[in-house]
């Protein structure tokens, strides 16, 4: 039986986390953590007596196998680096995580020999985008991302089109896109920008997660898009993921990696 515990277990994908856990044969839940619980008693969240209940990272005691983590970009990080100290194999679908950071973990994974994955999106139709938009790419240089999510999300740009632009640039034609003496009357109008890719992110109640990539070109234009309808499109994902993470001995980052 696999071990695992669901940090940020009482969010919206956490619960679908904890659902596809139970629900799944050769997995138990160990543990849940999240911050800010009222009660550490199980049953209080409609889970099992065995099921441990944290509330914060320093009480956390577990013998969890993999760690899956969706909580909050401020503090996915520490998350993670404790996962990993522990000997627990980190499955992280929390966005927010830095170049940076992201390399720093992967040093002391490496370390300790501990397999993991990180994927900024665990969904198929996302992971089927940003692969169409980098191929696309070397033939359509000039392109914008429009993401749009649910109004509860705490950061911008989406995880998954900051990645869609690295993928991007890592392929298309340097060039300065658009009218190099472009102004905006009103700030942030362009929308961000990624070594010149321009990202749009929009935040409407009724969303869960779409993101479309706009291809201009001469007298032609490509959009690819995608739409999670449902939090339950990642499970997918999810469950790829813990399926794979015992056997792996890096830290990898894209879903694409172990498909
Ligand atoms: N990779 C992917 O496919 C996907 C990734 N995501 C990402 O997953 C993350 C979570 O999204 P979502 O479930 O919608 O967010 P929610 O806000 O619904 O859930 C966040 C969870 O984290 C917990 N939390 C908050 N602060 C802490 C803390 N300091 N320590 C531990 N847990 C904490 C919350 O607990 P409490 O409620 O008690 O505050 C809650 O359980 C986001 O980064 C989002 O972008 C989302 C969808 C798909
Ligand atoms: O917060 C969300 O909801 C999502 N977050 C991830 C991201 O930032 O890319 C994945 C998906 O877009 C849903």
């Amino acid at each position: 039986m696999t071990k695992v515990l669901i940090a940020g277990f009482t969010g919206a994908m956490g619960q679908k986390a904890v659902r596809l856990v139970q629900r799944t044969a050769g997995y138990e839940l160990v543990a849940g953590f999240a911050a800010g619980l009222t009660s550490t008693t199980p049953a209080d969240y409609d889970l099992p007596a065995n099921v441990q209940i944290f509330g914060a990272l320093d009480d956390i005691q577990t013998d969890a196998d993999i760690w899956i983590d969706f909580t909050l970009p401020s503090v996915v990080y520490p998350n993670v680096k404790f996962a990993i100290e522990h000997g627990i194999h980190p499955v992280v679908g929390t966005t927010g995580l830095t170049d940076e950071q992201v390399t720093e973990l992967q040093a002391l994974a490496a370390k300790q020999q501990l397999g993991g994955l990180i994927a900024p999106n665990f969904g198929m139709s996302a992971v089927l985008l940003m692969k169409f938009a980098k191929e696309a790419a070397a033939y359509f240089p000039d392109v914008e991302i429009i993401e749009m999510h649910h109004d509860n999300k705490a950061d911008a740009p989406s995880g998954t089109a900051l990645s869609t632009a690295k993928l991007i640039d890592e392929v298309r034609p340097k060039h300065k896109q658009g009218n190099p003496a472009e102004t905006e009357s009103l700030a942030g109008v362009r929308g961000g920008d990624y070594n010149g890719i321009r990202i749009h992110a929009v935040r409407l109640p009724g969303y869960v997660a779409h993101e479309q990539v706009l291809f201009g070109g001469p007298g032609e234009a490509l959009t690819i898009r995608q739409d999670s309808f449902d939090r339950e499109s990642f499970m997918t994902g999810v469950k790829v993921a813990m399926d794979n993470v015992l056997d792996l001995n890096e830290l990898v980052v894209g879903l694409e990696n172990v498909l």
